[in-house]
Order: C-alpha cells, then structure tokens, then sequence
C-alpha cells in the first residue's frame, strides 16, 4: 500500500512553478525526510500528498488508486500549528473522538492526561495541543503520516516524547511517515532516507 506519486508539479495561479515533474514512492514503514531552501513548496507538497491540494500536474495513488475525495484519508497531515488545526469551539475530548477513539495505551505514550479532555484548547499549551493533534491522526486507518514541521515548535523534551511514540506506533502498524524539518540532526536521527525536493524537481 505504498503512496506514489507520479509527475507531480504545482503553482499557486499564476505564480511560478514551485516544483513539476516531481516522482517519489513511499513505501509502508518507510521514514522518509523531504528537505528544501525556505519557500520553495515543501508544505505544499505535505498538502498534496495528504489531499488537501490538488496538484496543478500528475497523479497521486494511494495502493495504485487515485486517493478517495471523502471518508478517512488514509495519509494524515500533522503541521507546524495545532492551534490552527482544532475547533476552538470544541474541548479537547471532540477533537480527540472526531475521526477514531483513541485507547488509553496511545494516550499514555503521547502522555495526553485525562484532565485535559475537559478543557478548551486555549487553555491548553502548544505541546499539549499537538499531542492531541497527533493521536487525532492516528487512527486506525492511517497508512501514513506527513509530518510538516510537527514538533518545531515544541521543546526538546516534548519533541522526543512525541516521536517516541510516533515512531513506536509506525513500527507497531509498519506505517509509513514522511518528515518535513529544518532540523537536520531530527531527521539524520529519524529517517531511512532523505530527499531534496528541489533535486526531485524537472524545474529549478
Ligand atoms: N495560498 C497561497 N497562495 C499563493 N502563494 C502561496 C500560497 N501558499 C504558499 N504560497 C507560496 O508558495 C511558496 C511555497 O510555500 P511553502 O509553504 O509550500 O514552502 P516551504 O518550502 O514549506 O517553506 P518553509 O520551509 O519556509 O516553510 C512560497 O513562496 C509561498 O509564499
């Protein structure tokens, strides 16, 4: 059930050609790091990848389908800003439920306390946040997770929290991930193999 995607390329209107062209597989359990200069579609290629962005070229597949338009997307994008990613109208214990249910082991491994089910997001901090924005994308259904600067704004001890348990849970389910970070050493340290979207890219 690998993702492929095939001569992808993508513009915002008529802006120029971020990348076109673009092949990448991505394989079940594959921990793949996609790195590139600021600005040049990186977040928009997460986007694509997880279905929230058309490519303006090319096809994406998902096990050698076309990826479903509705029902539970089977790649899960995680980004920089959990804030963004909740329903302020929502306490923590909807947008936790909202897909999937999540049980009490994935809960303890993303040290998500049971207190903060009953509250507001914005009386929860950031860490706090995306670990809730975390266990939310791993449903059972999810083949693979695109994490977008996931844990860059988080400090050293929740990062390593949360991609101890993201990675235990890819290995648990052979679930594949694919890291975007500025950080070099997190993604040395994380992933099987690395690429520069740039260099993926017909046009540069
Ligand atoms: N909705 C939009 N409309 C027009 N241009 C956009 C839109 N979203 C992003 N862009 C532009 O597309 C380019 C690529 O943005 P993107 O966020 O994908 O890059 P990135 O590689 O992830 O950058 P960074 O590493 O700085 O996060 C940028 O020049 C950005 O200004």
């Amino acid at each position: 059930m690998q993702i492929e995607a095939n001569g992808i390329g993508f513009r915002y209107e008529n802006g120029p050609w971020l990348f076109r062209g673009v092949d990448l597989t991505i394989k079940p359990g594959e921990i793949m790091g996609i790195t590139g200069p600021s600005g040049r579609g990186k977040t928009t290629f997460c986007r694509i990848l997880s279905g929230f962005e058309q490519p303006v070229e090319g096809t994406i597949t998902f096990d050698g389908k076309p990826l479903r338009k509705n029902g539970y997307h089977p790649v899960q994008l995680v980004f920089q800003h959990p804030e963004k990613a909740v329903n302020p109208r929502w306490k923590m214990e909807k947008t936790l439920t909202e897909g999937w249910k999540p049980d009490q082991e994935l809960l303890d491994l993303l040290g998500i306390k049971q207190e903060w089910l009953g509250r507001w997001p914005n009386e929860l901090s950031g860490g706090e946040l995306q670990r809730f924005c975390v266990a939310r994308a791993l449903g059972p259904n999810t083949r693979f997770l695109v994490a977008d600067e996931m844990t860059t704004m988080l400090d050293a001890i929740t990062q390593a929290q949360i991609w101890h348990a993201v990675m235990e849970i890819a290995k648990q389910r052979d679930m594949g991930i694919v890291v975007v970070s500025h950080e070099a050493k997190l993604i040395q340290r994380l992933c099987h193999r690395v690429v520069e979207l740039d260099k993926l890219s017909s046009y540069n």
